[in-house]
Formats: structure tokens, C-alpha cells, sequence
């Protein structure tokens, strides 16, 4: 996630190299220690002897599979496109298979995932790879728990801060914010554009996800008056709004793929032409764009264009999720009481007992889960003390308690709390929401009303 910044990443252009600055001016920036470079040796399979060598600071993850866009490009014939990936967590290297047709296998067993530790071989297809090496570096770390509206003492959010801090100060960065739904991919676009010098320009957040297809050219560039059936007047479309300014493009995995080479010649030029016109407009934006969807994985299956995952690509931002940030649950649970409080004025305090509740939850939903829980929490409570009660909370990890388990809590709580599991795990498992609500039987806007109502999506 953050990085030594002074080298640009491999898929930034020359001269994007991110400055060297102190990482926030109050205080010299300390550091830890976290897994970055991983090197692979391919030892058996069409491609014996190949070795790679992987900066997992900057990617996050290398996958392996016959497809180009892969940091592992394998020939076998019996590996697919998009085949397994590596991925760095807070526990080590994650080996994990992405779906593959023939599997991962450790030995004789067959593994959709597993923590590896150097030495270990795995087999893919008729292939075997060797994880040769996986050396900690120095990371960053922010001096400060709050980066702008982000708050964070955990470090793992200071780590980001450190980077964001780097990134604001880049002139035109392309960033690419990932993280889990509800982790603050919108905040950290917002409080990127307030930090930047570009912070007295216009800030215009688009979900990407709720714009109707048909519409969607017309309001990300805006159209002549009748080039439409309903095109009254002149618009501009949301890069217009946000020239000199941040344009924020939330889910940009589910723009259709016809948009995406409009979208990419945009970026490029730096100019937009409206729907039913032919001159084109500069346009000065900071584009941020964000993703829930694992990019690279629908470059390999064709959902995604290559060219505009390497255009967007330049610095990529992972918001960990909540469950991997140690003592956030507890510091940001305090601060959205004291918003609350501030709000309304009605003093109310967290019990010891009602904190390690908070912590022993799993967070699908995460920091937009613990704010609707707080609040709601904040309102019910009968008393000063906001009870473990009072949270709605099932203790086991969401959706994997026992039927025996469901009935130790009352109907309605149980019920929404099979809701958000069943709800996150149909975002986990669809590239679109438009897939997503397809399999479970809604409609588009039946899906996200659903999301809001249960404080996973907004
Ligand atoms: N680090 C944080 N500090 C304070 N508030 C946060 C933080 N992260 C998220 N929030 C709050 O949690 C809610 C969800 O954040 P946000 O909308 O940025 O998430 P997201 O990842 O963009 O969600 P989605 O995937 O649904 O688009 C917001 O109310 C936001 O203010």
C-alpha cells in the first residue's frame, strides 16, 4: 500500500515519479516493517526457469495466468487466463486461486487458498513455482491519525496516509483506489482533493454503477441541447463541472466497455466533446477513480479494457478493510459517538463490555457498518451507557453461525444480519451490480434501496 515513493511505479510514466517531501511537515514520519518484494522461480512447466521479481509495496498482489495483463504470464495450456494470485496481508502471502479451471494444488491437495511461506512449491495447471523469497521493508508512517476527514491510528491507515500525503502532492496523478465496500474509497478521494493544490477547485463525485447506460456518455461529457429526445438546454457533462478541479469516478468497473474507449480518449487528450458536437473542450481534471472489483481480473476476463487499467493504474490506493486495521474499531467507534453527541447534545459513553463487542465483529460492511451501528446505537440506547444490546450485534463472523446460533437473537436482528452477509458476499461474488441484482432476483434500483437500507452501500 505505501511506499518508498521516491520511485514511481512501474506502470506510472517517467517524470510521474512522486515527490520526496516529509510525509506531513509536523514531525518526522516513523515507520514499520511489511512485506514488499516477493520473488517467484517457475521450476517445472513450459516456462522452467522463469524467475519474477515483484515489489509488493506497490502492487498489492501478482497473479498468474495465460492472460497478458498477468505479472505472471504462463504458456502452460492448462492454466487459465486468470489463474491464482499473490497477495500480500497483514499474515504473510496469500496464495489464491482466482477460479481457475484446474486448481492450485500444495502437494496432492487441492487449495482455493493458503498462506505460503518461502520454499513453498505449488503446482498450477502442469507448472510448478516456487516462492523463493518474501523480504519485509520499511514502510512510512504518518505522524497523525487523521489524514483530512480520513481517521485512522491503526498502522495500517497511517501507512496510507503516508502515501496519500506523497500523492496529493503530485501534480496530476492517476489513482486508483481499491478497497472493500464501505472502507472510504469516496473519503479518501475527497480528502486527496483537499489536500491538493487543487483544493479551491470543484470536488464532483459520479457513481459510475448507478448511471443508466444510456445516459451515461451525456453526463460524464455533457450534450448539445436536442442532441436528445429530452436534451433541452446546453449541459456540461461531470468532467466540465470538475474542470480545475478533482472529478471522483466511484465503481469505475462498471462502465461499459464502449464508454471506456471514449473515457480513455478523455483522459488522454485532456479534452471532452459533448454529445452532439464535434469541438472539443480542454478540460483540466484530477480524475480519481475507485473499485471495489478486482480491475485486473476483468482486464483477463475481457469485462475490462487493458489500455485503461494501465492509463488509470499510475498509483494505485488499497483501503484495507476495517477487520485489518488493529484499534480502529475502537477509535473510530469513539469518534462517531462524539459526533453524534455534538449533534444532538445527549451525552451517552461506550462500555468496556460494548468496545470489545465492537471488536470482536468482523466488519463486511466496514466503517459505513460501524457508523450506522454507532448511530443507531446511539439513539436506542435507553440510558448513558450504550449496552453490547444496544449495537444489534451477532458475535460469530456474519453469515457463518450455526442455525442454532440465529435463534439466540431477536427475528429482526437476525434477519438483517443474514441480509448484509448475503448482500456482501453477492457484491464479492458479481463483477457488476447489474449481475449481482440480476442472480438475486431484483432489479438494479431493488438492489441498491436494499444496500441502503442496510447501511452497505449508499
Ligand atoms: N477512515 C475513516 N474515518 C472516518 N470516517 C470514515 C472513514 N472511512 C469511511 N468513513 C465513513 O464511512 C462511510 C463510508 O465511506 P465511503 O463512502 O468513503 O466508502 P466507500 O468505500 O466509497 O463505499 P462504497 O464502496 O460503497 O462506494 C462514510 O460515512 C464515511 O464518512
Amino acid at each position: 500500500m505505501t511506499t518508498h515513493d521516491d520511485d514511481p511505479p512501474a506502470s506510472a510514466d517517467p517524470g510521474e515519479g512522486l515527490p520526496t517531501r516529509p510525509l506531513t511537515g509536523r514531525g518526522p514520519g516513523r515507520s514499520m516493517r511489511r512485506l514488499g518484494r516477493v520473488n517467484l522461480r517457475v521450476c517445472e512447466g513450459p516456462d522452467r526457469g522463469r524467475e519474477l521479481s515483484v515489489d509488493l509495496e506497490e502492487k498489492l498482489s501478482i497473479k498468474g495466468g495465460r492472460g497478458a495483463v498477468n505479472e505472471l504470464v504462463l504458456a502452460d495450456d492448462h492454466i487459465s487466463t486468470s489463474h491464482f494470485e499473490l497477495v500480500r496481508t497483514s499474515r504473510g502471502v496469500l496464495l489464491r486461486d482466482l477460479g481457475s479451471l484446474n486448481g492450485i494444488y500444495l502437494g496432492s491437495h487441492r487449495v482455493r487458498e493458503a498462506w505460503i511461506e518461502p520454499g513453498t512449491v505449488f503446482r498450477a495447471g502442469q507448472t510448478q513455482i516456487q516462492l523463493v523469497a518474501a523480504e519485509a521493508v520499511e514502510v512510512p508512517l504518518a505522524t497523525t491519525d487523521q489524514f483530512e476527514e480520513l481517521l485512522g491510528r491503526s498502522p495500517a491507515m497511517r501507512a496510507m496516509f503516508a502515501r496519500l500525503e506523497r500523492i496529493a502532492q503530485h501534480k496530476n496523478p492517476r489513482v486508483l483506489v481499491s478497497g472493500e465496500t464501505g472502507s472510504g474509497k469516496e473519503l479518501v478521494a475527497r480528502s486527496l482533493h483537499r489536500r491538493s493544490a487543487r483544493s479551491a477547485g470543484p470536488y464532483v463525485a459520479r457513481d459510475c454503477a448507478t448511471i443508466p447506460r444510456e445516459l451515461a456518455e451525456s453526463i460524464l461529457f455533457g450534450f448539445r441541447r436536442g442532441a436528445f429526445t429530452g436534451a433541452v438546454a446546453d449541459t456540461r457533462g461531470c468532467f466540465e463541472e470538475a474542470h480545475g478541479g478533482t472529478l471522483f469516478l466511484d465503481e469505475i468497473g462498471e462502465l461499459p466497455l464502449e464508454l471506456q474507449a471514449k473515457l480513455l480518449r478523455v483522459l488522454e487528450q485532456k479534452e471532452v466533446v459533448r454529445v452532439g458536437e464535434h469541438r472539443p473542450r480542454p478540460v483540466d481534471v484530477r480524475v480519481v477513480f475507485a473499485t471495489h472489483r478486482d480491475l485486473q481480473h476483468m482486464v483477463s476476463e475481457g469485462q475490462f479494457r487493458e489500455d485503461l487499467w494501465h492509463r488509470i493504474n499510475g498509483f494505485p490506493v488499497a483501503v484495507p478493510p476495517l477487520r485489518e486495521r488493529d484499534g480502529d474499531v475502537r477509535f473510530l467507534a469513539e469518534a462517531f459517538l462524539a459526533a453524534c453527541i455534538a449533534e444532538s447534545g445527549a451525552h451517552r459513553v461506550l462500555t468496556e463490555e460494548t468496545c470489545r463487542a465492537l471488536e470482536a465483529h468482523t466488519w463486511p460492511g466496514n466503517v459505513r457498518e460501524l457508523r450506522s451501528v454507532i448511530e443507531r446505537a446511539y439513539w436506542l440506547a435507553e440510558g448513558d451507557a450504550i449496552a453490547p444490546a444496544d449495537l444489534d450485534l451477532i458475535a460469530e463472523p456474519r453469515g457463518r453461525g450455526s442455525a442454532n446460533e440465529w435463534f439466540l437473537h431477536p427475528h429482526a436482528a437476525a434477519v438483517g444480519e443474514f441480509e448484509r452477509a448475503y448482500f456482501t458476499e453477492l457484491l464479492a461474488r458479481f463483477p457488476t451490480k447489474v449481475l449481482a441484482a440480476r442472480a438475486a432476483g431484483l432489479t438494479p434500483e431493488g438492489l441498491r434501496l436494499a444496500l441502503k437500507r442496510l447501511g452497505l452501500r449508499p
